[in-house]
């Protein structure tokens, strides 16, 4: 399957599990939690996420467990020893990952690992794998890649950087939800700040510049040098499709909303993982019991 990619997801900390995954649109309005996946490739592109079935908050420890289930039945289902070249996205459930192909029987020697920041590119230098960069491997060349993700709906469209690694996400993999809390993660040249701001709330959207916390005075700077915008969706928002019939069909939705967020100039990459943009082509959702459900091509969004 040229051009998909594979992903693997798993609910975040701090979210909610869900007692089901609905398209973008009702999630952005009703629910509150995050799923993240990982995933896959580039000849034969797949995603992996992995979803909760509960309201409760889950505890540190079970949401850990569901995230490692959920890679390693990524893991085992999509590496295999022979590939040359395998993406690693960031964030928590990465590190899951990691652990998963470093303790594979089978090894890894023969495969060069592509990082998507400075997270990953430790991880895999500490548990002993090979690693190159993106531009150091012939473009298209990614055998698969395991990704998290923020949020995914029906139709396996994500919401991803809530870690700031969006951009170099996208180039490794070719792949949206819900509340996603802090809106859509945007990356953006600094300059550009005050034009991209008034872009987005042209569209109703609800921006906002992420800042570095605690830990960093002013604003929060991505591996590439660039701010990240969060753009949140306000209560009752409709999308920005040109006519009703197309905001119907929510997958739809999602990727006019991505061309349109393309179009704004000093946008370098937004957080929408749709058909436009790269979904993924398998999700894996780390359940409370321990079990593990797979989103792929023929489950019910497409
Ligand atoms: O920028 C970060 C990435 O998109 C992460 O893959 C996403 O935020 C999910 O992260 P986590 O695995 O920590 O839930």
């Amino acid at each position: 399957m040229i051009g998909s990619r594979r992903l693997i997801g798993h609910v975040r900390a701090s979210a909610r599990y869900p007692t089901y995954v609905i398209p973008l649109r009702q999630l952005r309005l009703t629910k509150s939690y995050k799923t993240p996946f990982m995933a896959p490739i580039p000849r034969t592109p797949l995603h992996q996420a992995i979803r909760c079935l509960s309201t409760a908050t889950p505890s540190t420890s079970a949401l850990e467990a569901a995230k490692h289930a959920a890679s390693l039945r990524a893991v085992q289902t999509h590496y295999h020893p022979s590939m040359r070249y395998v993406g690693i996205g960031s964030g928590s459930t990465i590190a899951h990952v990691v652990s998963a192909l470093s303790s594979l029987p089978s090894g890894a020697a023969n495969t060069t690992f592509i990082p998507t920041g400075f997270q990953s590119r430790q991880l895999l230098l500490s548990a002993g794998l090979r690693v190159s960069a993106i531009d150091e491997v012939p473009p298209y060349a990614v055998d698969v890649a395991f990704d998290g993700a923020d949020e995914v709906d029906p139709y396996r469209n994500c919401i991803k950087g809530g870690g700031a690694c969006l951009l170099l996400e996208k180039l490794i993999s070719p792949a949206l939800g819900t509340t996603y809390t802090r809106g859509i993660p945007i990356e953006i040249l600094s300059i550009s700040l005050p034009y991209v701001l008034a872009g987005l709330k042209g569209l109703n959207l609800q921006p906002e510049l992420r800042m570095g916390g605690s830990a960093k005075a002013g604003p929060c700077i991505t591996d590439n040098g660039n701010f990240v915008v969060d753009a949140k969706f306000p209560a009752g928002y409709k999308g920005c499709a040109e006519d009703e019939a197309k905001r119907l069909d929510c997958s739809e939705n999602v990727m006019q909303l991505a061309k349109v967020l393309n179009g704004i100039v000093g946008v370098v990459e937004h957080g929408l993982f749709s058909q436009v943009d790269k979904k993924p082509e398998v999700v894996y959702f780390g359940m409370q019991d321990g079990q593990v459900q797979v989103l792929g091509p023929n489950c019910p969004g497409k």
